[in-house]
């Protein structure tokens, strides 16, 4: 009797994920890592689940493509504006992510990414990599510090708490946040629950690290940037449907704001002629929040394990309800 099959749409994923899928499916594992659209609508038809990332579009094209037999998709991401939730509930498709996991390395990284665009890491290393360093003066390569800051994260899920958590060891002078409710956690920080007109206008730092659905398409617009203090810091590890991303390039280009440091941007990957590649307040991640390998390892059993409780019929680790 022939197994259910499973698509996996990258290449290179953890032995350990595809043992266990292995052991219950007949997986076909894609040959490269941003898999078109085109090759994923072939290789869809007759899949019981797609083992997916936020680099796939999982559409009603898609699905209605893959027919009666798909019953699951994994992603491995906790963002899923990758997925159409609607024509998933049409056809009554289930969908598994990755949340919890991964918290602790994408703070990890927001924080690392915040120090090094505010600190100037990366145009530093450039200068020392290609003769700059020399002659210099007392500020030269100089930045904002963290320390008595005002820092602003834009969406306090479990993300946005543990960059607060982070970020509070560097004695900030004051952090607000944003969410739909209030943050007892981040209350107990010092946290502010303000407006994000608010929050922009007073913050030093702003991170972005919400969800991006219809609510929160460009939530950092032309206005909100007009807003920002001349020194202000836009860090975005949410995802880069959050910014209208050409009113930032040209605050930029006219040092409106003090610069960005962007895990994610639109469209990913970033085309090497955009404006964002020449400046040099800005620091660019190719999508890499969540990359330490035992946090992708863990991940990537994570969706594993979500789409064989599909298979047998039990609860899913990690499910999105919709
Ligand atoms: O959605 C996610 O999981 C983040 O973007 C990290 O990849």
């Amino acid at each position: 009797m022939s197994r259910p099959k499973v698509l996996v749409a990258m290449k290179l994923v953890p032995e350990i994920a595809i043992d266990l899928l292995r052991k219950r499916f007949d997986v076909e594992v894609c040959d490269s890592i941003l898999v078109t659209q085109a090759e994923l609508m072939k290789k869809v038809p007759g899949k019981f689940a797609i083992f997916c990332s936020p680099a796939n579009k999982i559409d009603e094209e898609l699905i209605k493509t893959a027919g009666p037999s798909l019953k699951v998709v994994g992603t491995i991401s906790v963002g899923y504006d990758h997925v159409d939730l609607s024509a998933m509930k049409k056809y009554g498709i289930r969908l598994g992510y990755t949340p919890d996991v991964l918290t602790e390395t994408v703070a990890e990284t927001t924080v690392g990414l915040l120090i090094a665009t505010t600190r100037r890491f990366f145009e530093a290393n450039h200068a020392v990599k290609t003769g700059g360093w020399k002659d210099v003066t007392l500020l030269w390569m100089c930045g904002r510090g963290i320390r008595n800051s005002v820092v602003g994260i834009v969406g306090c899920g479990n993300i946005g708490t543990s960059i607060a958590k982070k970020l509070k060891a560097f004695e900030i002078s004051q952090l607000l946040y944003t969410s739909r409710t209030e943050k007892p956690a981040v209350n107990a920080l010092g946290g502010k629950l303000v407006t994000i007109d608010e929050l922009v206008e007073q913050s030093d730092f702003i991170i972005l690290s919400i969800a991006l659905n219809e609510d929160t398409k460009f939530i950092i617009n032309k206005e909100r940037i007009a807003k920002m203090k001349s020194h202000a810091v836009l860090v975005n590890i949410g995802r880069g449907g959050l910014i209208d991303q050409d009113a930032l390039i040209e605050a930029l280009q006219e040092n409106r704001i003090g610069g960005a440091g962007l895990d994610v941007m639109t469209p990913e990957p970033l085309p090497l002629d955009s404006p964002l590649m020449k400046m040099d307040n800005v620091v660019l991640l190719p999508h890499i929040g969540s990359a330490s390998v035992e946090t992708r390892t863990e991940m990537a059993i994570l969706t594993a394990n979500n789409i064989i409780a599909v298979l047998d019929n039990t609860v899913m680790p990690k499910e999105v309800q919709f």
